[in-house]
């Protein structure tokens, strides 16, 4: 049976001035010992302006480093963008992309975000690749549909370019239904189970067995510390994506304790 490490993602998105990022990982060195469980990866995606020396204070503390989207292209007259490159430079081991936020107000497109996904693969770094239907597309029954779509794009131009660790999995897929994204209303376990169930299968049917069994799954849409282990604890949920729960530093750490009481 694969083992999957869980990963612990927050997502801080348009909050924390350098300052503050500064302070919440300092405050992170009295629970150094409990971000260190061999069974589950913490992960900070911090915005763009506290990516600069985060990663090694964060390394202090063993949680990782990511941010939150990358352009495509490796450089070029794009105002205002970064790429793989530059977040290599300042220690990102992760990228979030295609988070709703950016298709919806950035009119991020499916192919766009397949793209970036190869390039980050390239880059070594791991992307999390984000899905997850509308409230309107759920109440249509379009959910499966939906998801498909997104993800399908994604996994043909992997397996076109037969992207540098994608046939292993090494890649993250988010679920987030858009509905549940800050809004207090999360997805039951049993429904994001079925959703990651699909995942896995399109995974496993476009790059195989080996990707299938080794991408790693998880939720996202109002997860706290009280409600994350329910998603965990589903067989295709390796760990989840947090936005406001991963503010503060009590409840981030909480939320890494929570999935480590788990194994
Ligand atoms: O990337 C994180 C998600 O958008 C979830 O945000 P949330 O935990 O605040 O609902």
């Amino acid at each position: 049976m694969t083992i999957r490490k869980k990963l612990v993602a927050g997502n801080w998105k348009m909050y924390k001035t350098l300052h503050e990022a500064d302070a919440f990982a300092q405050e992170l060195v009295e629970y150094r010992d409990m971000l260190s469980p061999s069974s589950v990866d913490a992960l900070i995606c911090a915005p763009f302006t506290a990516l600069c020396g985060l990663g090694e204070k964060l390394k202090q503390v063993h949680v990782k480093l990511g941010a939150q989207h990358m352009h495509e292209a490796e450089q070029g007259a794009w105002t205002g963008e970064i790429s793989a490159a530059m977040l290599q430079d300042l220690g990102c081991e992760y990228v979030i992309l295609g988070h709703s936020e950016r298709r919806q107000f950035f009119a991020e497109s499916d192919e766009a975000v397949a793209k970036k996904t190869c390039v980050a693969l390239d880059a070594s770094m791991v992307p999390i690749v984000c899905v997850g239907e509308s409230l309107s597309e759920r109440e249509a029954g379009a959910t499966q549909t939906v998801v498909s779509r997104q993800l399908g794009i994604v996994l043909e131009m992997l397996q076109l370019q037969k992207a540098k660790g994608a046939l292993d999995g090494a890649f993250v897929i988010a679920y987030e239904p858009v509905w549940a994204i800050g809004s207090g209303k999360s997805s039951s376990a049993q429904d994001a189970q079925d959703v990651a169930t699909l995942i896995r299968s399109l995974v496993t049917a476009t790059l195989g067995q080996r990707a299938g069994e080794q991408v790693r799954i998880v939720y996202g849409g109002s997860v706290k510390p009280d409600n994350i282990q329910t998603y965990v604890q589903q067989p295709d949920i390796d760990g989840a994506l947090i936005g406001g729960a991963s503010l503060q530093v009590a409840s981030f750490v909480a939320l890494v304790e929570q999935v480590a009481a788990l194994s």
